[in-house]
């Protein structure tokens, strides 16, 4: 999509960007195709990374991922929302008149949080479906979803997000497919929205997700048992995680320009350049402005995640607003319970680094996936520190000016951070790479080995001979290297184990390592 084009300047700015295309994979008939995008600034939100103009381009990429067209949009500039009806009277007229003129739009999207009163009355005033944000994104959670697993958390996430507000319909659980079911459709119908019957349904699938679960569970543990490292992909929505995936394990994934192409968590076994086995998996993207409960609702699916040995962030670095992107993805894993003190390793890959300039080329390349002029700064955590004139509210037109950065200026800037970083969410490890062009990618895994092979260790331990199970634990968790019994009935095996796994062994069998050799150190 284009930037946004001005077209109006006044109490309301209002901006037009071209009609997007209507992606095919998910092209379904539907009673409403075309929508109106509005993008509610509040003023004083302090939105300093975020500009109004992303953040519409963004809500109208959200309704592009379910097939629909966004045929006007619009920022709507508001010094505080109005109970009744989020937007002032004047603009809810304005746009009713619009409406009332174009009677091929039948749905409007308000890219905020709106209460149900107000839903429900600029429904009323507009004649027309209103979508909000949380309800934009269920919609395409709702068409996403393929494994049972999935349809069930979208399921659940639908019915809790109903059950705050409690007066609108829900149909989507009667409906064969598609869509959480704001938009209606054939054989919509109104449901009482009681209390009861919401909290039965709510019940039923939180037990048959967790049925779901302990047979993924059952799964995760079997993998344990053969343990191999798992290392989960994570970033906002059309970072390129999919393309990543791709890339490395050369298995083809559902990787599309489009929000939340990807819903249900794939994973697959891979051999790193050290013949090291490892699981990697692709998540769900991440996206600002995502209610608690939905984070909730996906927590299961994030399960792998919390429990990866490696967390790469895959960013989109050469998007506009990779900073405010960043600083959302941190604040949702943390939600999950990924903070500084988590054993897992973290790797930020700055991703799409083809899409930006060469040093020696003065425009971006011709061919690059968004085409246009994206992004051109460095992230903000690389810039040099900057005079702050303490003031969080910053508005558009206030954003921080920043140099533009080349690809070379980013590939050495990863480099130089990579040789100090501490790997911990704050301080990542950083590499370069376009999962494009594949450029980087190698050393994106040869990172990843060589992380692992400083979160294991080798250690010996001296066991009775007789002692099989402590063995047989050995074994199952870790690579033996050597294992020799002396005639005094000594059994001494040296096997490379997770540090955390050392911990584990010493508590489950009371015997602590007679030798440890740490391969971190012997590399430093
Ligand atoms: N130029 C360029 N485009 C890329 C690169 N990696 C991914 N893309 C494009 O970015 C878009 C999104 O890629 P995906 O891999 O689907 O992104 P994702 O992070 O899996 O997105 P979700 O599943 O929606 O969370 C696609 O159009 C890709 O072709 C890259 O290295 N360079
Ligand atoms: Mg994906």
């Amino acid at each position: 999509m284009r930037s946004p084009r001005s077209c109006r300047r006044g109490p309301w700015t209002c901006t037009r960007i071209r009609p997007t295309p209507k992606p095919t994979p998910f092209e379904t008939a539907r009673p409403a195709d075309k929508a109106f995008v509005i993008h509610c600034e509040l003023a004083g939100t302090g939105r300093s990374l975020r500009s109004a103009e992303g953040a519409l381009e963004e809500a109208a990429s959200l309704t592009a991922a379910i097939g629909i067209e966004t045929v006007r949009a619009e920022i709507v500039n508001l010094q505080e929302a109005r109970p009744a009806t989020f937007l002032g009277q004047g603009k809810v007229d304005e746009i009713g008149r619009w409406l009332e003129a174009e009677d091929d739009v039948k749905l409007v999207i308000v890219n905020a949080q709106l209460s149900p009163v107000q839903h429900r009355n600029l429904e009323r005033a507009w004649k027309a479906k209103v979508l909000d944000r949380t309800a934009l994104i269920l919609e395409i959670f709702g068409e996403r979803a393929q494994t049972r697993e999935g349809t069930l958390q979208v399921a659940l996430a639908h019915l809790t997000f109903q059950r705050s507000r409690l007066v609108r319909s829900w149909t989507h659980l009667e409906r064969q497919r598609g869509g959480a079911g704001f938009l209606g459709g054939p054989g919509e119908r109104q449901i009482e929205s009681d209390r009861r019957i919401l909290a039965e349904k709510i019940d039923r699938l939180k037990a048959e997700l967790e049925e779901v679960r302990r047979t993924r569970n059952l799964q995760r543990r079997k993998r344990k048992r053969a343990p191999s490292p798992v290392i989960a992909l994570v970033g906002y929505t059309n970072a390129g995680k999919s393309t990543l995936f791709k890339r490395i394990t050369g298995e083809d994934t559902f990787a599309k320009d489009l929000l939340f192409a990807t819903l249900d968590p794939l994973m697959r076994k891979i051999e790193l350049p050290s013949g090291l086995e490892v699981v990697l998996s692709d998540t769900v993207g991440f996206i600002s402005d995502l209610p608690t409960h939905l984070v909730a609702s996906f927590r299961a699916t994030l399960e792998e995640v919390l429990e990866a040995d490696i967390v790469v962030h895959v960013r989109d670095i050469s998007h506009d607003e990779t900073d405010a992107q960043r600083a959302d993805v941190i604040k949702v894993l943390a939600e999950l319970g990924l903070t500084e003190e988590t054993d897992a390793v973290f790797i930020e890959a700055w991703n799409k680094i083809d899409a930006l300039p060469d040093a020696s080329a003065e425009d971006p390349p011709s061919g690059a996936s968004h085409g246009e002029d994206r992004g051109t700064q460095l992230p903000q955590d690389q810039q040099a520190e900057k005079p702050s004139d303490g003031h969080h509210g910053q508005s558009r037109g206030e954003r921080p000016v920043t140099a533009p950065v080349t690809a070379e200026a980013l590939r050495e800037s990863a480099r130089q951070r990579a040789a100090v970083a501490d790997g911990t969410p704050k301080d990542p490890l950083t590499v370069a790479l376009s999962a494009q062009t594949g450029e980087g990618v190698e050393d994106l895994l040869d990172l990843i080995d060589e992380e692992l092979t400083a979160l294991r260790q080798e250690v010996t331990f001296e066991l009775a001979a007789t002692d099989g199970q402590a063995a047989a634990w050995l074994y199952r968790h870790g690579d033996v290297l050597s294992d020799l019994t002396t005639e005094g009935g000594t059994r001494t095996i040296s096997v490379r184990l997770e540090k955390r796994d050392v911990g584990r062994f010493a508590k489950e069998h009371g015997l602590e390592p007679v030798e440890v050799d740490k391969i971190a150190a012997a590399r430093a």
